[in-house]
């Protein structure tokens, strides 16, 4: 809706929040970018605030990545992002159309190689337009893969991660190599289609998450979120009214015990619900691997 990222990042700042994911592909870069110079108007410095941004997937070509990153960056109003992420490993048809597409609905791919892609985005690291570089939805052959032949290691990997998709082996991966892992749908987006796998309504109803905020005293969502900040995984959630988005940022008020991080442990089923489908037939689709 028109206004409502504007707004929610507004209130999201006001509220203490200091991280603000976005991409290129979400078309919320110019509204953000209102919001944040309303706050660095109001007292805000520009080094408190933690900028990421995602190159897509039309992207890749290694001519495209610094025009890509500077339209990123005029539509911020920023001289420069904390963090720039490939946003996933596959290539999709270079142009202005972020889902090029053919008839039966597979994507148009380049035969691009992501170390291609990313030796450009090294060169913004380079260039003082970013500061971090990192990928998103990467499996381990594929964090491996930029950690050994990259010159500029990955500061993050962000993929999707909730209790229903652990990533256990990923994060364990992650962390022997010092690269942070970001959880997307940390909430397993609550009420969509995708989540009527479940079994329950959402993750949000399940009762193992229900039984200990209950006994904290929380709610679903904060213990949800507070199982990856104790596992030292950064979150992401996506709340457009005051009220959530106040509930999110509230997790520094408790502590999960050993025994419930093991019991959320225990949900994880390879709940996925990210999959970019019309590229699951590219050699680089990541999920044939387990994360
Ligand atoms: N790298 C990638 O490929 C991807 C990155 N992302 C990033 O991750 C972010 C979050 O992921 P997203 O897909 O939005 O999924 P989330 O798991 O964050 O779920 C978002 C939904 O949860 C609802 N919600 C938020 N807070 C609460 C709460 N406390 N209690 C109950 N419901 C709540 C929101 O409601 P409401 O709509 O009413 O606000 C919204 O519908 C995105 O905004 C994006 O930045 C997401 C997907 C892919
Ligand atoms: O980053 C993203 C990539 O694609 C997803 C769906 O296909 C989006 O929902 C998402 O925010």
């Amino acid at each position: 809706k028109q206004n409502e990222c504007y707004q929610a990042v507004k209130t999201a700042l006001q509220m203490g929040y200091r991280h603000i994911d976005t991409a290129e592909y979400y078309q919320n870069e110019k509204e953000i970018g209102q919001a944040l110079l309303e706050q660095f108007t109001s007292g805000l410095k520009r080094e408190e605030a933690f900028v990421t941004s995602k190159l897509w997937n039309t992207r890749h070509h290694p001519d495209d990545v610094l025009p890509a990153c500077q339209r990123s960056l005029t539509d911020l109003g920023l001289d420069y992002l904390d963090l720039y992420l490939m946003h996933f490993p596959v290539a999709y048809a270079r142009g202005d159309n972020f889902l090029p597409y053919d008839d039966k609905g597979q994507a148009l791919t380049m035969d691009i190689h992501f170390m291609d892609t990313w030796k450009s985005m090294e060169q913004l690291v380079d260039a003082g337009l970013v500061k971090a570089i990192g990928v998103s939805s990467f499996n381990i052959s594929q964090m491996e893969e930029v950690l050994t032949n990259g010159r500029i290691k990955p500061a993050v990997n962000q993929v999707e991660s909730h209790p229903y998709l652990g990533c256990h082996r990923l994060l364990e991966y992650c962390t022997a190599k010092g690269v942070v892992l970001t959880a997307f749908c940390p909430l397993a987006r609550p009420g969509s289609k995708e989540a009527e796998q479940y079994g329950v309504a959402s993750l949000l109803q399940d009762p193992v998450i229900v039984e200990i905020s209950k006994k904290h005293g929380k709610t679903p969502a904060q213990v949800c979120l507070k199982w990856q900040v104790q596992r030292n995984v950064a979150v992401i959630p996506m709340g457009t009214t005051p009220a959530m988005i106040q509930e999110n940022s509230q997790l520094f008020d408790f502590e999960l015990s050993e025994a419930e991080m093991s019991s959320i442990n225990m949900l994880d089923k390879n709940g996925r619900m990210v999959w970019f489908q019309p590229s699951e037939t590219h050699p680089l689709w990541p999920f044939n691997e387990e994360f």
